[in-house]
């Protein structure tokens, strides 16, 4: 993985070594601290930028144009009326390329490095990761055109880990607000504030090309604001859970991706 991974600096292909707990103490420390951790400059910018070249053609004519109007929880809630102004609905436009249109490339390659999965569980404090089985939705990569945005959410799993691969000129900044909800309280006024702009606490960072981003997706409000300018902004999503051999049902697939196979 040296070819495409900086690990001099990340030492993940040495799990157990004094550098590498270091690493992993640093990321458990931010994970604490912020909602998030970032290696920045994981994958080298040559890899990052050969990866989106092989990518952008693809994203023309392969991609899923997911279009929709939805509210932060994608579905009604049956406690809140449906002018609730926590249920407020935005729009998210962007395309998806699937594991399954990946084969070969640096992405898949560290997504089943062993290593990489070892070491993501240790950051989360996990005894082990295992990757999907899914064929579509192991990895996706996302790219985002001008005017295009992944609008507020909240994630299903309790982390999410994402590496960028290209920047957009202007905008594509990923705002979030740590812990606004927990599993014990959903916070719809916390929710409400958020939408309407008025949360102090909500943060806004913009990656860099080859820049691994870790954060408590679960609880975490956050979105991805709309792009600038001609470059895309092209990010990969990692999916690992706990028990191995997961897969979505081929409803999941149609609904995520507009196809089951
Ligand atoms: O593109 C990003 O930075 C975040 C992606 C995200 O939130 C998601 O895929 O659920
Ligand atoms: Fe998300």
């Amino acid at each position: 993985m040296h070819d495409s991974l900086d690990l001099d600096r990340y030492p993940q292909d040495r799990p157990g070594s004094a550098e590498w707990q270091a690493l992993v103490n640093r990321c458990r420390d931010d994970l604490t601290r912020t909602g998030m951790f970032n290696l920045e400059g994981l994958m080298r910018a040559e890899t990052a930028a050969s990866e989106t070249a092989a990518l952008l053609p693809r994203f023309a004519s392969d991609a899923f144009l997911h279009e929709r109007m939805h509210n932060i929880y994608f579905k009604p809630v049956a406690d809140l009326p449906p002018d609730h102004p926590a249920l407020r609905r935005f729009h998210t436009s962007n395309r998806t390329l699937c594991a399954d249109q990946l084969g070969g490339s640096a992405l898949m390659r560290l997504y089943d490095w062993p290593e990489f999965a070892r070491f993501l569980a240790a950051t989360m404090d996990k005894p082990v990761l295992y990757p999907m089985d899914d064929p579509l939705a192991r990895v996706n990569v996302m790219s985002y055109q001008q005017g295009q945005a992944l609008n507020w959410h909240f994630d299903r799993s309790e982390f999410t880990t994402t590496l960028l691969l290209q920047a957009p000129e202007a905008g594509g900044g990923f705002e979030y607000r740590t812990d606004l909800r927990s599993d014990a309280d959903p916070n719809y006024d916390g929710v409400a504030r958020l939408l309407a702009g008025g949360d102090p606490e909500a943060r806004t960072i913009t990656l860099s090309p080859g820049t691994l981003n870790v954060f408590k997706g679960k609880n975490t409000a956050h979105r991805v604001t709309p792009v600038e300018g001609a470059r895309a902004r092209v990010i990969a999503v990692f999916s690992y859970f706990e028990q191995p051999g997961v897969t979505f049902t081929e409803a999941e697939r149609t609904g995520f991706y507009g196809r089951a196979g």
